[in-house]
């Protein structure tokens, strides 16, 4: 039968983008979004668009849901997460499959303590420009979801019928069987750019040309690049020169989720990207990382005046 009921929490960008597309496919009640019943109510009554369409989504409570879900997608932010979790419960079985679009390092790790690890895929959400403004989300590129096994070199039945959800809804994705490397590569990107961008306040434009911002930006990359194989991961130039091809692809007008943050006041997810790296470096008895430091201490900063 494979997945016939898919829950998100979090109808942030990500949120919209992906559940928008699967909206334009499945039946009346296959798509929910979970949330408290502050944000159902707020949800209900404002609405969301994408690309100026108005999204037809089905906001719900947990209890709400008559069953468990095939699928729960995490789209929150990291300080998020947790609350997250603790509304989910209800709407997990032990046939649910999980996915988490959080940026990072650590939430399938979170996620898989709390649910098992066995219900938990990896993935990461790449190559989007989606930028959302109160309840409006724009994008030019949908970008993808790339997903997979946590352990190199298999490919579960979960994996199989989360691609099969995917061909099915339309949403773009890859499978990958080493997923705790792409990962990676994801992070080595948004520690450079989700933190640069914010720091000289740009935008995509901002480090698709030389100059300095550019050059932080890939500063703050190799810095994750040295850490790699501490922690067993093995990233090259090579990985470099991949993701900032994704970067060179992006509308120059959009912002990384980062960006956003800090210009609507809100705090950032930096203890996920230089926060982490920091630590990293830490716990390895290695000199602290100067790019990554310098951000770190911006960013705190741009922080300490957000709510
Ligand atoms: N934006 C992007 O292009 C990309 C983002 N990411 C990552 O994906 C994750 C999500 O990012 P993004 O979509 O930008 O985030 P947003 O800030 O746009 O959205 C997060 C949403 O989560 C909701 N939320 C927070 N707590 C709860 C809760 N307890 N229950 C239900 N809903 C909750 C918020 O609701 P409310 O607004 O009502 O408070 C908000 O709508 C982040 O980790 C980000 O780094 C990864 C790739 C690209
Ligand atoms: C890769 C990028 C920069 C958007 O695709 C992202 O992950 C984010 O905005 O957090």
């Amino acid at each position: 039968m494979g997945i016939q009921s898919v829950s998100f929490i979090g109808l942030g960008a990500l949120g919209i983008l992906f559940g928008s597309q699967m909206n334009l496919s499945l039946p009346k009640g296959a798509l929910t979004f979970v949330a408290d019943e502050t944000r159902v109510k707020k949800y209900k009554e404002k609405g969301v668009y994408a690309n100026e369409q108005f999204c037809d989504f089905d906001y719900r409570t947990p209890e709400s849901i008559e069953k468990p879900v095939d699928l729960l997608i995490f789209s929150v932010k990291a300080d998020g997460l947790d609350a997250a979790i603790e509304l989910a419960k209800p709407i997990v079985s032990e046939h649910t499959i999980i996915l988490s679009l959080l940026n990072g390092i650590s939430s399938e790790r979170i996620l898989g303590s709390v649910f098992g690890e066995d219900k938990v895929l990896y993935s990461v959400a790449q190559g989007m420009d989606a930028v959302k403004v109160n309840n409006i989300l724009s994008y030019h590129h949908m970008g993808m979801i790339c997903f997979g096994d946590q352990g190199a070199g298999t490919i579960s039945i979960m994996t199989k019928e989360v691609a099969e959800f995917f061909d099915r809804t339309g949403i773009p994705y890859e499978v990958d069987t080493n997923m705790l490397k792409r990962q990676w590569g994801k992070f080595m990107l948004n520690v450079g750019v989700n933190q640069t961008v914010a720091v000289y306040r740009g935008n995509y434009g901002t480090i698709q040309v030389e100059g300095e911002p550019r050059e932080t930006m890939i500063a703050a990359m190799r810095e994750v690049i040295r850490i790699a194989p501490y922690e067993g991961i093995t990233l090259t130039e090579d990985d470099l020169s991949y993701w900032l091809n994704v970067l060179n692809q992006l509308n120059a007008e959009g912002k990384p989720s980062m960006a956003q943050d800090v210009e609507a006041g809100r705090k950032s997810e930096v203890e996920l990207f230089a926060g982490t790296v920091l630590a990293l470096y830490k716990k390895h008895k290695l000199a602290q990382p100067t790019t990554n430091q310098m951000l770190y201490e911006n960013i705190q900063r741009i922080d300490s005046h957000s709510v």
